[in-house]
């Protein structure tokens, strides 16, 4: 029997309610397959934990995650903490302090839910989005001065490093490579942002020679979100900075259904450290401790760990589950148009599992 520890951190609002629905739906799936068992570890870690320590998880918190074959995360933002506490604090604080460098968000319209698109047929949008995850935007370099008086002055930098550019663009094509299509789109913003953009697009020339049998394109970003409202289906796998693809994920989730079902993979590639899986979405206040949340995006992140860990067969096995929910309308959540509860969702995917 093989045993995988599991750092579990539920974090805050919904994040607290679709990460213990989570673990169910792999206890019941190891409960039918008993040769793969899961040991969670559970971390209290989030708001709450802020409230009483004045931090979001603690100074040497990566300790205890290190050992572990994966973290299974849901979400850090609390309605009383600023945002950028909570998100710095927990979220990338792991991600940046185990160099989950690529985040993999994959998209599609599953069996029986409806994209706001009137002429796209599910199978016309399939993308894989390639998120570097590690600097850019949110690299954290910058400072405010003069705070608080009119000369007031606050800076963000984008750090791009040739390092960073080649290793998530070479990720990228590995991916693309790995799919159907074979098709790759590098977005950028290289009119505008004329120093570390023009850097990604003389890098992504390089690192294409290495994979001939890719065909690539690069969009603008502006024009990629046009792109994939009109033209779905000309894009497959597409890579893009921590910022653009952070904004460019939720669009795409929205247009296959919603943002309560798509999942991501915060990876080291390398496996130097455990990588992290949560939905993309965040806690979600307007609907936090109601039992609305769509659990979804958290099984099909589920579904991405499974298949990380080399558990293909079990993660084939539960993805066919939630496709099977999905494609019954009275299993809808609210995100949805539909009327079930979360637990519903999770109930009927344990059932399809247990069969
Ligand atoms: N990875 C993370 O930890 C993330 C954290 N956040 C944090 O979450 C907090 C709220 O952020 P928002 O911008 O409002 O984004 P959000 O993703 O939490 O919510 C946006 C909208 O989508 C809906 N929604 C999201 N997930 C859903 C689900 N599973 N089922 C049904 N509806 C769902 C929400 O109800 C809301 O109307 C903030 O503190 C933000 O910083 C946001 C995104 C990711
Ligand atoms: C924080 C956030 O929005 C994300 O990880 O997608
Ligand atoms: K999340
Ligand atoms: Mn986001």
């Amino acid at each position: 029997m093989k045993t995988y520890k599991i750092a579990s951190i539920p974090g805050d609002g919904i994040g607290k309610e679709v990460i213990p629905e989570c673990e169910k739906v792999l206890n019941a799936l190891s409960k039918k397959h008993p040769e793969v068992a899961f040991q969670f570890e559970h971390f209290d870690w989030g708001g709450d934990y802020y409230r009483k320590y004045g931090i979001m998880m603690p100074d040497d918190g990566l300790e205890p995650l290190r050992s572990k074959d994966a973290i299974l995360f849901g979400s850090a933002g609390d309605p009383k903490i600023p945002d950028h506490i909570t998100l710095w604090g927990l979220r990338l604080k792991i991600c940046q302090g185990f160099d989950q460098y690529a985040n993999v968000r994959p998209t599609r319209i599953l069996p029986g839910i409806e994209t706001p698109l009137r002429n796209c047929k599910p199978g016309q949008l399939d993308w894989v989005i390639v998120r570097e995850n590690s600097e850019g935007e949110y690299s954290g370099v910058g400072g405010r001065a003069h705070q608080g008086h009119p000369i007031e002055v606050a800076s963000d930098m984008s750090i791009m490093t040739r390092v960073g550019v080649e290793r998530v663009q070479r990720f990228a094509f590995k991916l693309a490579q790995s799919r159907p299509r074979k098709h790759l789109t590098v977005i950028t913003k290289s009119n505008a942002q004329r120093h570390g953009m023009v850097m990604w697009d003389e890098i992504a020339n390089i690192v294409a020679k290495d994979f001939p049998d890719v065909t690539w394109d690069k969009e603008l970003v502006d024009a990629a979100t046009a792109r994939m409202v009109n033209r779905p289906e000309s894009l497959d796998t597409i890579v893009a900075t921590n910022l653009h693809a952070d904004v460019l994920s939720d669009l795409a989730a929205a247009l296959a259904g919603s943002l309560g079902i798509a999942p991501t993979a915060n990876l080291d590639p390398e496996r130097r450290y455990p990588s992290m899986f949560e939905p993309i979405h965040g806690s979600a206040f307007d609907i936090m401790g109601k039992g609305l949340a769509n659990p979804i995006g958290t099984f099909w992140s589920a579904v991405m760990m499974l298949d990380f860990l080399g558990e293909k067969a079990l993660g084939a096995k539960l993805m066919a589950a939630i496709e099977k929910v999905t494609a019954n309308p009275k299993l809808h959540t609210r995100d949805l148009g539909g009327t079930a509860m979360m637990s519903d969702v999770t109930n009927a995917v344990i059932e399809e599992i247990s069969k």
